[in-house]
């Protein structure tokens, strides 16, 4: 039997007649990176607070490490960097993190919390002084600070700079390699890609897709084929090839879409359709998350 960190199954959210979440099932093995990818109002942070116990399903039934997630024994083995850090008025940023580490039985050390944070210089700053990236960071350190079996991560590099994103993905890996349990979400495939071996997709509060990066990038990022057509090719002979979803005309420059671009461009050439300046291209995963949104929206 797997050995599960989460299951979600059938759980719906209801604000003020609207589904935020809709009929969503979901389980998340142990050890596993997940990133919860979705634009705007998708539902990611309700499903993460109905995970997390902080606000109730309308319907459905949610299990953190096998048991109920406002238990004490469970919420002593999770941590969550929610979107809003909220700092303690009067504490330095090191009486912060020590407050948080005091919550836990095991923690880790404070000077490994500030380091893993990039906070060591800043140790003896007011956490109310710090910039929002640094509060980010801050908040990172005090859903660390247990060692957490499983940890949350709402949005977690909104406000931070490239050199902190890389040494704050650098930590995650790294309790990721120790076999930590991480869920994640983010607006953009890109950093899903990077970071996580599951890719959970939401839209309008329901799950559209679901798998690694390589098979949602597989299935979701369009290709085409670019080149300048010969007298005999018309709109008919192309859309009369099979592999061709779509043909875009410029002049008589046209480009084809396909999921396979490997296959039509050897079956333009078997057919002999005439082409000059041939160009094969990949869209970008960003493009790809944007088609993926919006093909659900459309079914
Ligand atoms: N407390 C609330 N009361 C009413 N509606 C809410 C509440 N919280 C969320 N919603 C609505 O539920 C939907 C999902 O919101 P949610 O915050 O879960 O999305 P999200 O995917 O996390 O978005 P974002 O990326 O912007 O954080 C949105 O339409 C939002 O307006």
């Amino acid at each position: 039997m797997k050995d599960w960190a989460i299951q979600i199954s059938n759980v719906t959210k209801v604000y003020k007649g609207k589904k935020a979440v809709n009929d969503l099932s979901l389980t998340v093995e142990k050890g596993s990176v997940v990133a919860l990818l979705g634009p705007n109002g998708a539902g990611k942070t309700t499903t993460v607070s109905m995970i997390l116990g902080l606000i109730q399903p309308t319907s459905g039934s949610v299990k953190l490490l096998g048991g109920d997630p406002k238990e004490r024994s469970v919420r002593d083995r999770i941590g969550a960097m929610l979107q809003d850090v909220s700092v303690i008025e009067n504490l330095t940023v090191a009486e912060t993190i020590d407050l948080f580490r005091h919550y836990y039985k095991t923690p880790l050390p404070l000077a490994q919390l500030l380091q893993i944070s990039g906070l060591t210089n800043e140790r003896s700053k007011m956490a109310s002084a710090l910039s929002g990236g640094q509060q980010r960071r801050l908040g990172f350190a005090m859903a660390a600070a247990g060692d957490p079996e499983v940890l949350f991560l709402d949005e977690p590099t909104v406000g931070m700079d490239v050199t902190s994103r890389q040494l704050f993905w650098d930590t995650v890996k790294a309790m990721a390699g120790r076999g930590r349990t991480i869920v994640l979400t983010t607006h953009y495939l890109e950093e899903a890609d990077q970071i996580a071996d599951r890719i959970v997709v939401i839209n309008d509060g329901r799950l559209v897709a679901d798998g690694t990066p390589s098979q949602i990038k597989a299935t979701t990022i369009g290709r085409t084929i670019t080149f300048t057509a010969g007298s005999s090719v018309t709109n008919e002979v192309l859309y009369g090839i099979s592999g061709v979803t779509d043909a875009e005309w410029n002049g008589r420059r046209v480009r084809l879409y396909s999921s396979d671009t490997d296959r039509l461009i050897a079956e333009l050439i078997m057919r002999g359709v005439e082409m000059k300046d041939i160009e094969i291209q990949s869209g970008g995963l960003e493009e790809a998350f944007r088609s993926l949104v919006s093909s659900a929206k459309e079914d």
